[in-house]
């Protein structure tokens, strides 16, 4: 009678991985293979050089090696989580693609993501509801009956935790990501290190739960594995030795152990087989470059009568034990149903994904608690700012200081909540990559949890900052601006997710976004006329301190004059507005006529003027002019600004004119009234 379950066969499996020896190499997680037209000769390592391996449903194959061996990569090319550059890997006989693959196997990684939020029953319900389409009673036996056999009923009702929240011991929490990875029954169980930092009696009742998995359910189970004690090993029913990313055995222990003392090694009475045979990989591996020569001509199917009689070197021993497998009859062997579709419909599934947020999101009061102070706090602040102070008149430090304080107060309230993110990007990158549910489906339950919560910041920024403005109460204007406020913070908020998906490392991630959002804000206010902003977005223009970078770009464009843009770029960089022409009075001056109010918005256009006799004029209107270190002229604009008038107005310059781009190319001499 036939067994039903998934017998796997992977052979050829090469995997080499190509790294440039100087590159920094942040946004890689597994560098690729480079292409040889770079300039730097990448270095290249064999990680896994011509593997095969063959394991059988209702078993438990473990792979076995010192560190470094390729363990981790073999069971993530398994998996499908890693493309080796050759490979063939047959279910049952058949070629599948690794999409395919991911759906009818479960891979609990070496660290556990998990929700530290949720209960252990909650976690399993969820994973359980997204991953299958059960009636209620069917989900909530099904999620009973696994934490049942997880042994993990008394902490049902625990939270999960983690580092840093405080939660159920390490091998339980093992046992719940080996509940996620099972939940939807899965034909192939693959468990990289499932035992790595338990004391030995927790890793036994791990591997003996697998184990137990493997031959009632006729599961295939895969799993690496460092020192396993001797209670472990006899759980066993094939071992695949590993070292230098080659196969040096692959078949039971007992045959391991004949093995090694076929190739004369004599391990003593009572000791740790496999230990042993890792502790003599030198030893192993001497012996079968010895005899690789005449490994291919010694493969027979007879082999196994020879082996009695004489020595045969462990390659040929995995072979053998590869020919028998082989021999078994293929009609046995199921035709397996893969599911392409996704368990749920998508509204289903972004019913559960915001379900899931909102308890994830009820849960973290402090980091909620804080987010609301510091809306409040900030918005407080900036309206007795701006309501105490005439932002004109005020000096370059103060300028850096409010700049500074508005940038870390925006950044502080999403890069706070960096690390949640950080922490559900990996789940929701293992969850979608095995077909749990879509992603825009992640999005969409996102944003249906976060929007009302960013508004109920928004609104406590806005409120307090367009109250203390002073401002006529005015219901539109106000929607409006507290709109935008709203927006912003879900902007800045996806960009932290955005940012956090592309950079793996925490500080990498928070330095990126400081400087995106540090440099919108500073630039920023180069597309923006002062005039046209109401009070309380006022803040905006301040908080751009250099928009002479763009300004300083456009006059070497348009005047078509090299070295002008840094000429100008460095005066505007040291010296600023009225600071400076207090103490420098009669030397000459750029004034952008976006500074005055005019309606002409273009940086460019600049007039040039005797800053001598405007100066007097230009400080009464409190417009903010800038040095030129032209020797010859100045440039102002609208004389008329604010109601001042210049009685005598002389444009002297040609250079700055010039520079003033091709709308105001031509001088203008004029006197006033
Ligand atoms: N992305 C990578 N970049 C550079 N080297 C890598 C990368 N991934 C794996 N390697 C190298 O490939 C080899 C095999 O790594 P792998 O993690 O598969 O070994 P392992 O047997 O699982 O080790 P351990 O038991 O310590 O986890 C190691 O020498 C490792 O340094």
């Amino acid at each position: 009678m036939s067994k039903k379950g998934c017998d796997i066969q992977a052979t050829g499996i090469n995997y080499t991985i190509y790294t440039q020896p100087t590159n920094f190499n942040l946004f890689n997680h597994h560098p690729q293979p480079i292409s040889d037209h770079h300039h730097t000769p990448p270095s290249a390592r064999r990680v896994l050089r011509e593997v095969s391996c063959h394991a059988k449903p209702w078993e438990l194959l473990a792979i076995v090696g010192p560190s470094g061996a390729g363990k981790s990569s073999l069971l993530e090319i398994l998996a499908g989580k890693l493309t080796p550059q050759t490979a063939s890997v047959f279910v049952n006989g058949r070629p599948v693609d690794k999409s395919r693959f991911k759906k009818i196997s479960g891979y609990v990684t070496q660290k556990d993501t998990l929700f530290p939020l949720l209960t252990v029953e909650e976690t399993l319900t969820f994973t359980a509801k997204l991953r299958m389409n059960l009636t209620r009673p069917e989900l909530n036996s099904r999620v009973k009956s696994l934490i049942h056999e997880l042994g993990l009923s008394h902490v049902a009702n625990a939270r999960v935790g983690d580092d840093r929240v405080r939660g159920i011991s390490g091998g339980e929490r093992r046992r719940v990501s080996i509940g996620v990875a099972v939940v939807h029954d899965p034909e192939v169980v693959i468990l990289d290190e499932p035992t790595s930092g338990l004391d030995s009696n927790c890793a036994f009742q791990i591997i003996d739960m697998v184990k137990t998995m493997a031959e009632t359910r006729g599961k295939t189970v895969v799993l690496s594995i460092h020192q396993p004690g001797f209670r472990i090993i006899k759980l066993f029913n094939s071992v695949l030795l590993l070292a230098n990313g080659t196969v040096l055995h692959q078949g039971s222990v007992d045959q391991l152990n004949l093995s090694l003392r076929l190739i004369g090694l004599e391990p003593p009475l009572h000791v740790n087989i496999v230990e042993f045979a890792i502790d003599s990989i030198d030893l192993i591996q001497q012996e079968k470059k010895h005899n690789t020569s005449n490994l291919e001509e010694n493969i027979t199917p007879n082999s196994s009568n020879k082996m009695i009689q004489g020595k045969f070197t462990l390659q040929q021993l995995f072979q053998q034990s590869k020919v028998i497998d082989l021999d078994q009859d293929h009609e046995e062997q199921q035709e397996l149903i893969i599911r392409d579709s996704f368990a749920n419909s998508r509204f289903y599934e972004t019913v559960i994904l915001t379900h899931r947020f909102w308890k994830n999101i009820s849960r973290t009061k402090e980091l909620f608690a804080c987010r609301t102070l510091q809306m409040l706090v900030s918005g407080l602040i900036l309206g007795s700012i701006f309501y105490n102070l005439d932002m004109d008149l005020i000096g370059a430090q103060e300028r850096v200081g409010l700049f500074a304080f508005i940038l870390t107060f925006l950044l502080s309230t999403t890069v706070e909540a960096l690390p949640v993110f950080l922490q559900e990007r990996e789940i929701l990158m293992k969850e979608t990559s095995c077909g749990s549910y879509r992603v825009s489906s992640y999005a969409i339950a996102n944003g249906l949890v976060y929007l009302p919560f960013l508004l109920i910041l928004a609104v406590l920024f806005a409120a307090p900052l367009y109250w203390l403005v002073g401002l006529n109460p005015n219901f539109f204007a106000f929607s409006q601006f507290l709109l935008l406020i709203w927006l912003i913070l879900y902007t800045a908020n996806s960009l932290v997710v955005c940012f956090s998906a592309l950079v793996p490392n925490f500080i990498v991630g928070n330095s990126v976004i400081s400087g995106v959002m540090g440099s919108f804000f500073l630039f920023s206010g180069y597309f923006v006329s002062k005039q046209g902003i109401p009070k309380y977005w006022i803040f905006m223009h301040y908080i751009s301190l250099f928009k002479y970078p763009f300004e300083g770009l456009l006059m070497n464009e348009f005047s078509g004059g090299e070295g002008k843009c840094l000429e100008y770029l460095f005066e505007k960089c040291l010296v600023r507005g009225e600071d400076v022409l207090r103490e420098q009075g009669g030397i000459l001056a750029v004034v952008p006529i976006s500074h005055f109010g005019s309606g002409t918005a273009s940086p460019a256009d600049t007039e040039i003027v005797d800053i001598q006799q405007q100066q007097e004029v230009a400080m009464d209107a409190r417009h903010t002019i800038t040095l030129h270190g032209d020797s010859k002229a100045a440039t102002t604009s609208n004389p008329m600004a604010a109601g001042h008038s210049a009685p005598h107005q002389q444009i002297v310059g040609s250079d700055m004119a010039d520079m003033a781009g091709s709308k105001k190319k031509q001088k203008v001499e004029h006197s006033d009234v």
